[in-house]
């Protein structure tokens, strides 16, 4: 294999499980361990057979039914583990055998009551056990990071003897430095006989926020491997994000010049299956597959973004599959971004006018955390002496605790004062299926949300709903104590956004 290529591990569903709260079903590790081939992933962990008979089914299941990646199972330095994990991998396409044993003295003193001779004897009778049982075995030496080096050696050359072609460098406790634990990578080459055909793996927890930074620092000294997670997920803080390993190399090449096969437009769409399935949110502000990554806020960048992305973005949204970068109008907003938003609205005013709405803007937006399209048509609408296209004259509805529901609506229309009803799935359904026959308009509904934006009994629901025109997208907002009023508000905003950019794409004829 070409010497810079480096192969990616995943362990999202053996140390990404065993993240706090996380339990996943045998079909849903089936379809994350099927989107990771598609991914391109080299292998993956699929579990530890030894856990759990669910955990031996996943196992079992995805050798069985995923191809196109070696499939890996987990196993202490123990006949039995061993053996389950064989059995579990029988029908895979290639087996990897994963066999770890704690080497650092507060692990071998109090974890495992073993001396260091104790356990480089299990090592021998276990490799031994496993020997023509797999394709490949890869041996870690837990702790590997706290370890005595010259310990560590002797413990890697028995596992190279007993036949491990990868071994794996955990820095479990997060506790590593780059500088530090390239050093570690590079005296393991030099000291362990018969490293030279072996592999070296890096497996970094993120305990001090440096895994990403750690895993960097062993490949430019020579590890191959790279052991991650999709989102971060693992053990206490984390493994190390596969996005972010790949993304910096890919983005400094320059100073990583190693070659992945991974492909990068899946990130976020991984990333969004794998939040989906654990429960486990991303945080916005999460390196390049948080909702953050490509949104900008503040006037100096959203204005150096417009006139190139690359002032302010190292890598583009699309080479992560994520949508294309976000200009989010806020309190640190500038003209530039306001003038640009409102023409991505409809509206086109000359500079004097967009300088009067912008000034007004300012001060809304030092009011409002952010401020959303309905805002500004409302600001806009305010200003420009327009009468909004449809309004909400009355409005009722009554459900039953089977789910029926019934909704009438009044609303007042370019065509005059009109009414229907409907009935739907909840009164949410019935409601817009009403307005849906008001208004005569196709429009469709591409999403929607509620939520609470206070607390309490009587806290302020919010619906945001996005709906599609015509080929465009248009964005509504409706804030009541009540969801349901909110929600019809937010789909007659969205319809009012479609009125009024018909009004003014006429006027501009
Ligand atoms: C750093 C890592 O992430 S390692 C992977 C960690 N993952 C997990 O632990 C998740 C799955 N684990 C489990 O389901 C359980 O811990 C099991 C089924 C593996 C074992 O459960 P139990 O038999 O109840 O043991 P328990 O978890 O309390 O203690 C661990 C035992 O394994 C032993 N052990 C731990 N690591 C190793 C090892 N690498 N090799 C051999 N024995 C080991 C411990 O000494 C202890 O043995 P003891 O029971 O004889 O004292
Ligand atoms: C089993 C090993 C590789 C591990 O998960 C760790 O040390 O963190």
């Amino acid at each position: 294999m070409d010497q810079n290529r480096i192969i990616f591990f995943d362990t999202t569903l053996r140390d990404g499980e065993q993240t706090p709260g996380v339990a996943l079903q045998v079909s849903e590790k089936v379809e994350i361990a099927q989107n990771l081939v598609r991914l391109g992933v080299d292998v993956i962990e699929a579990g530890f057979p030894a856990a759990s008979p669910g955990d031996f089914k996943a196992v079992q299941t995805i050798a069985r039914e995923v191809k196109g990646a070696t499939i890996c199972g987990l196993a202490r330095a123990n006949i039995n583990d061993i053996q389950k994990v064989a059995d579990a991998l029988a029908d895979a396409e290639r087996s990897r055998l994963h066999c770890f044993i704690a080497t650092s003295d507060i692990h071998l003193e109090y974890k495992l009551k073993m001396t260091r001779a104790e356990a480089i004897e299990k090592v021998k009778e276990v490799l031994a056990f496993a020997k023509g049982k797999f394709d490949e075995i890869e041996f870690s030496a837990e702790d590997a990071s706290r370890t005595d080096m010259d310990y560590l050696c002797e413990v890697f050359g028995v596992a190279i003897a007993g036949g491990a072609t990868t071994l794996n460098v955990p820095d479990t406790v997060g506790y590593m430095t780059p500088q530090e634990f390239a050093d570690k990578i590079r005296y393991i080459k030099e000291h362990t006989p018969g490293i030279e055909n072996a592999i070296i793996s890096v497996h970094c927890h993120d305990d001090l926020g440096l895994a990403n930074a750690n895993t960097l620092a062993a490949l430019q000294a020579g590890a191959r491997q790279v052991e991650c997670t999709i989102n971060g997920l693992g053990e206490r803080a984390g493994n190390v994000g596969i996005e972010e390993v790949v993304m910096s190399i890919k983005t400094r090449h320059d100073i990583y010049p190693f070659d992945v096969n991974i492909d990068t437009k899946r990130f976020t769409r991984t990333s969004k299956l794998v939040s989906r399935l654990t429960g486990v949110a991303v945080p916005p502000n999460k390196a390049i597959i948080g909702a953050n990554a490509f949104a900008h806020e503040s006037g100096i960048h959203q204005h150096g973004v417009l006139n190139n992305p690359g002032t302010y973005e190292i890598m583009t949204p699309e080479s992560v599959g994520a949508e294309k970068s976000a200009i989010v109008l806020g309190k640190h907003s500038g003209k530039h971004a306001f003038a640009d938003h409102l023409v991505t609205l409809g509206f086109v005013f000359d500079d004097e006018k967009v300088t009067d709405l912008f000034t007004k803007f300012k001060a809304l937006a030092d009011r409002k955390k952010q401020v959303f399209d309905d805002d500004v048509i409302a600001l806009v609408m305010d200003n420009i002496d327009r009468k909004r296209a449809i309004e909400v004259i009355h409005h009722h509805y009554h459900s039953n605790e089977f789910g029926y529901a019934y909704a009438d609506i009044r609303l007042s229309t370019p065509e005059g004062i009109k009414e229907d009803a409907a009935v739907g799935d909840g009164p949410v359904d019935a409601s817009l299926k009403a307005v849906e026959r008001v208004i005569e308009m196709p429009v469709s509904l591409k999403d929607y949300q509620i939520r609470a934006i206070t607390a309490g009994k009587d806290a302020l629901g919010e619906a945001t709903v996005k709906v599609e025109h015509e080929g465009r997208i248009y964005h509504g907002r409706g804030i009541s104590t009540d969801i349901i009023t909110s929600s019809v508000n937010a789909y007659i905003n969205a319809v009012n956004s479609v009125y009024l950019a018909k009004e003014l794409e006429e006027e501009a004829k």
